[in-house]
């Protein structure tokens, strides 16, 4: 592009969306994410920069999410997703970052010179793909991203709302037409239609119940089931709830990231004693399950017991289709719950990696596997399976003895049902839903498998949170001074103790978690943990109560 268009670009940039506020802003665990009102530019900007990526990846197609997940309405975010729809290349989060935070000024001198280091080709075509969730803030922005797009001769393609996990898939069908159809119908072609295809062949049976009630979290994905069960033609009474009608607001006491960490049943849902509940977050790629029992104390089946379901059930039948040298391995983070981690490997007998949190982590890890699980306690996780390991399942599926080639089938089917670019929470209610019915299980039997640790998560302020650094996937803390030591000594007086510190990469705050062998335990050692944040941290407000 010839210097002179760039310069319209970027005085054109200065006055649509011009930068107005200094604080650093940097590409965290999922993009960047903040108030809304201070996105304006960072999005544009990124606009920018997909075009440039998509320029160093031979011209596919990069996908922009505009979304803040499970966060409240006012705020909003961004994040870059790459060709075969993963997360955006770690090494490139330095490099958005830098193109967010630099002024209006040197916006044009910044631009070309990120072009020029990364050898980005600009004369190639590209399309960019623009999705959002139901923030009233998020149209804007996504024009904004357009408008970014356009500046560098890109073309934008918007999708509208759509699921996070759905603008995941759409990118990568269009840079690999084998894996789907680029369109709201090509993902419920292939993800509902294998659910219908698997339902033909196992029947209802046990003490599974075909009716799932779901807290949509009042975003995006309780919308689109609401599209999906018109068309589940009875395999799924889905009963839906906080859809976002009648002034329930995005996220507020409702959806999974609520339900998971206040550990209650959101508002906005009705509580048939025993009924699962599935609950989403706010752009949907997240999913927990609860029930509420006849005493109305609420059962958490959170992200861990997801991963060890599928685990278990894909064992199951690469058991059955003697596939079983295919290697299986799960994912979790630190935050996965010490009950589940033992049921794994002692059990289940499947091996364990333990990475820092962030899907990006966690999808990585999981491609060393033939088939990887991977699953944030939170319920953001999915399965992805490897060439070899498809080849292998679809060959039996076509050549292998009756018993074997049934089995394959099924997995064949599960693997269609699988987002496997991300976590999704539409994809894996229908894993889940699978696994139920095929084992003929009730929410209470599922539960049973084995005991969950009482744990706790609650969030510490300070002044500066990058004080604290962390090592061995976040399990220690190594800085500031002390404060490991201090952990140590805290949790050593408990049965069952395990505690560990973190900053948050989507918010202003270090993370505590704790777990013990009984809840009040859980919640004390979570509180004098934060105590220790507080005193060797630089924490700011009131000093964090125990307990009373
Ligand atoms: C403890 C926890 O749930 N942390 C979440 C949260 O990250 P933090 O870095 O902890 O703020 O948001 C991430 C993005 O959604 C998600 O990947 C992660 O698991
Ligand atoms: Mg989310």
């Amino acid at each position: 592009m010839p210097p002179s268009s760039l310069r319209v670009v970027y005085a054109f940039a200065r006055e649509m969306h011009p930068k107005t506020t200094d604080i650093f802003i940097q590409y965290g665990t999922a993009g960047f994410r903040t108030k809304a009102n201070l996105l304006e530019h960072v999005v544009y900007r990124m606009g920018l920069l997909a075009v440039i990526r998509s320029r160093v990846k031979n011209g596919r197609t990069i996908g922009i999410m505009i979304t803040a997940s499970h966060n409240l309405e006012p705020d909003n975010g961004v994040k870059l997703i790459d060709p075969d729809g993963e997360m955006l290349e770690q090494s490139w989060e330095a490099i958005a970052t830098k193109l967010a935070n630099v002024s209006d000024n040197d916006l044009e001198a910044t631009t070309a010179e990120i072009i020029k280091e990364v050898n980005a080709n600009m004369t190639l075509k590209t399309s960019i793909f623009i999705g959002m969730d139901t923030r009233y803030t998020s149209p804007r922005l996504a024009q904004a991203a357009a408008n970014g797009v356009m500046a560098l001769k890109g073309t934008p393609k918007e999708f509208g709302i759509v699921t996070t996990p759905m603008l995941h898939f759409f990118v990568k069908c269009r840079n690999d037409n084998t894996y789907g159809t680029p369109t709201e119908e090509g993902y419920y072609e292939k993800i509902v239609g294998a659910f219908k295809n698997i339902r033909q062949k196992l029947p209802v049976y046990g003490n599974y119940s075909t009716t799932l009630y779901v807290d949509g979290a009042n975003g995006v994905g309780g919308k689109k089931l609401n599209i999906i069960k018109k068309t589940l033609d009875g395999e799924l009474d889905l009963k839906l709830f906080n859809l976002g009608g009648n002034g329930g607001k995005l996220n507020l006491n409702c959806g999974a990231d609520f339900v998971k960490v206040s550990q209650k049943p959101p508002v906005g849902v009705e509580h048939v004693p025993m009924q699962r509940v599935a609950s989403l977050d706010g752009d949907s790629d997240r999913i927990v399950y609860y029930y509420v029992d006849d005493k109305d104390k609420m059962h958490l089946l959170d992200g861990d017991r997801i991963a060890t379901l599928l685990a278990s059930y894909i064992t199951e039948l690469l058991t059955a289709s003697e596939a079983k040298h295919l290697k299986l391995g799960l994912v979790q983070t630190a935050y996965a719950n010490g009950a589940s981690t033992a049921y794994i490997t002692q059990k289940l007998k499947v091996p364990v990696t333990c990475v820092k949190t962030g899907v990006k982590h966690l999808h990585h890890a999981a491609l060393s596997y033939d088939i990887g699980v991977y699953f944030e306690a939170n319920g953001h996780g999915t399965v992805i399976y490897s060439d070899n390991a498809k080849k292998t399942i679809s060959k039996i599926a076509e050549e292998g003895e009756s018993e074997q080639r049934k089995a394959a089938q099924l997995l064949l089917n599960f693997i269609d049902m699988t987002n496997e670019t991300v976590g999704d929470a539409i994809s894996d209610l229908f894993l889940v839903e699978t696994v139920l019915c095929a084992r003929g299980l009730d929410a209470e039997q599922w539960l049973s498998t084995y005991d969950d640790l009482p744990c706790r998560q609650v969030k510490v302020t300070v002044q500066d949170r990058n004080v604290i650094s962390t090592a061995d996937a976040e399990r220690v803390c190594t800085s500031p001074e002390g404060l490991q030591t201090r952990i140590d000594e805290l949790v050593a007086a408990y049965a069952d103790g395990r505690a560990f510190v973190r900053p948050s990469g989507t918010e202003d705050v270090v993370r505590v978690y704790a777990e013990a062998d009984t809840q009040q335990s859980a919640d004390k050692l979570a509180a004098e943990v934060s105590q220790a944040v507080y005193d060797l941290a630089g924490g700011v407000g009131n000093r964090p109560e125990l307990p009373a």
